[in-house]
């Protein structure tokens, strides 16, 4: 009779709060998307923001669109794990049940920039997994944002000139990947979560796994 082998990844363990950033145009939405296409474990963190819908854009699927206002409320009823000031407008994660996802194992994806990273980090440490995404040079990155057509001549301009302040922020990452080809950027995204899933600290099953083997 066949033993009934238990694999690693069947065992419980403590979900990710799994963060990607880059400079706009670096293709860090993109990567997500194809993220959460691939993967059954992990759910998108949907911000809040002032900034109005782009494109294509659905609310409560992109972003949660409100005006300033509500923003003003979530902020006075506590409801944000952490919110910013990104070009002009507001963003803000909501709280939601992130916490008690996590004690379930379930991975959260955040889309969000270095100051949202720098709060989660400070408050969740051991949860929050930090990757920077980099565009292959400045021109491509202007070349995507023109390509992309979902800004003004204006925004595109704007989020140009602080790209390099928001690439300044790279050291703050435990992973950088560059995005020149995206297939190869979505992979190396999808090996680092991987990786991060199997750390021994996030593997709450292994415990009473070994104590089993220990007898
Ligand atoms: N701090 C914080 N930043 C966010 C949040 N949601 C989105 N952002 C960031 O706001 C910036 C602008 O996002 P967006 O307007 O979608 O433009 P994009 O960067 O061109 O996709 C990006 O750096 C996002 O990562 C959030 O909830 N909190
Ligand atoms: N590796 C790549 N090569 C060429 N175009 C890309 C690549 N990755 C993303 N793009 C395109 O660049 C534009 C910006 O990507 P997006 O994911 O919106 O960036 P961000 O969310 O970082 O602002 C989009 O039109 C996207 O399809």
């Amino acid at each position: 009779m066949t033993e009934s082998v238990q694999h690693i990844d069947t065992l419980a363990r403590r979900g990710i709060m799994f963060i990607l950033s880059s400079p706009s145009g670096a293709g860090k939405t993109t990567i997500s998307r194809m993220l959460l296409a691939a993967d059954d474990q992990i759910k998108l963190s949907v911000s809040a923001t002032t900034r109005p819908p782009r494109p294509g854009e659905e609310d409560g699927v992109h972003y949660h669109f409100v005006d300033d206002a509500a923003f003003d409320r979530m902020i006075e009823e506590d409801d944000f794990y952490e919110w910013a000031h990104v070009f002009n407008y507001r963003y803000g994660t909501p709280k939601g049940h992130i916490r008690s996802g996590l004690k379930d194992g379930q991975d959260v994806l955040f889309d969000i920039d270095w100051q949202g990273t720098q709060q989660l980090f400070q408050k969740d440490q051991q949860d929050v997994v930090r990757v920077f995404i980099l565009p292959p040079s400045i021109a491509a990155l202007q070349r995507r944002l023109e390509n992309r057509a979902t800004d003004s001549g204006d925004v595109i301009e704007s989020r140009m000139d602080r790209a390099r302040s928001e690439i300044s922020h790279w050291d703050a990452y435990d992973y950088v990947v560059i995005n020149d080809d995206v297939d190869e950027c979505f992979a190396k995204v999808r090996d680092i979560l991987a990786a991060e899933r199997m750390k021994r600290q996030r593997q709450t099953g292994l415990i009473p796994f070994v104590r089993e083997l220990m007898g």
